[in-house]
């Protein structure tokens, strides 16, 4: 049985349709990536796969059960999920917002144990937010809050990771940095990843599958190079370019032609 199964799934706001018949299934230990213009419904499908809300048509079902019928914290045992702003700048340590991760593990009442303190730090090691701590989150920059906001999902030990625009405020050294760390942590666990991602090479590079979606439908769903092709990604972007492929990774990048 596959991990989600995306059955048929229509939403609206209001009078305006944003998804139209989206279906499709994620088998577990996947990596994909949802791409598609601004607009496009990539956000509103990724909040509807977190359980978020109810789709007005189809469903959405979660390892065979709908998503929206399980508990907020059983879910976040089972799903962690970074939102497109990552950690906002609070008056919070590193340590404590990334301690929070361990809040779903934790009993009524009962206070962080040793281990779930073990983890926090093995993985604010891992992160490299070791030395940043005691600082408080609303001091950092947008791409160190976004390595918190990672951490967090890290320490939650989720079966599911779902990313909206994780590399947003990250120059080219730290967008690799987070998504390093993510493919790691998806070959070493096993968990699936499931993103939205704007930047089409990094998509190419780092998943498995690709969905492309396009005002709220479907457009193509398959391995990399059977999505990441010229002609379909210039009629849904607007925009001219060339597909050649990675010299060296073997998959397929976009050069833009203006
Ligand atoms: N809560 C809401 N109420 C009304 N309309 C909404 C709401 N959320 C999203 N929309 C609209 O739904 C459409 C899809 O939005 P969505 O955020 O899912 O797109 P997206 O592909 O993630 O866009 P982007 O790449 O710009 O982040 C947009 O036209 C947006 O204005």
């Amino acid at each position: 049985m596959s991990l989600f199964q995306v059955n048929h799934v229509s939403h609206f706001f209001g009078q305006k349709q944003v998804l139209y018949n989206i279906h499709f299934e994620i088998e577990e230990g996947s990596i994909l990536g949802i791409i598609g213009p601004n607009g496009s419904g990539k956000t509103t499908l990724l909040h509807a796969m977190s359980g978020l809300f109810d789709v007005d048509e189809g469903e959405i079902l979660f390892q065979g059960e709908k998503i929206t019928s399980y508990r907020k914290k059983e879910l976040a045992r089972k799903i962690a999920v970074m939102s497109q702003k990552g950690t906002p700048p609070i008056s919070f340590t590193v340590e404590e917002v990334v301690a929070m991760g361990r809040y779903p593990w934790l009993n009524f009442f009962s206070s962080l144990s040793s281990r779930d303190l073990f983890i926090v730090k093995q993985t604010l090691h891992q992160l490299g937010l070791w030395e940043k701590r005691a600082q408080q989150v609303a001091t950092l920059s947008g791409g160190e809050r976004q390595l918190v906001s990672l951490a967090r999902a890290m320490v939650q030990q989720p079966e599911v990771l779902i990313l909206d625009e994780p590399t947003t405020y990250l120059d080219i050294g730290h967008q690799m940095v987070v998504l390093e760390h993510i493919r790691r942590w998806q070959r070493e666990k096993g968990i699936t990843v499931i993103m939205v991602l704007h930047d089409l090479n990094l998509a190419a590079q780092y998943c498995s599958q690709l969905l492309l979606i396009h005002d709220g439908k479907m457009e193509s769903l398959g391995k990399v190079e059977e999505v990441i092709r010229a002609e379909e990604i210039e009629r849904v972007y607007q925009t001219k370019l060339i597909v050649v492929n990675h010299p060296k990774l073997k998959v397929p990048q976009i050069l833009l032609q203006a």
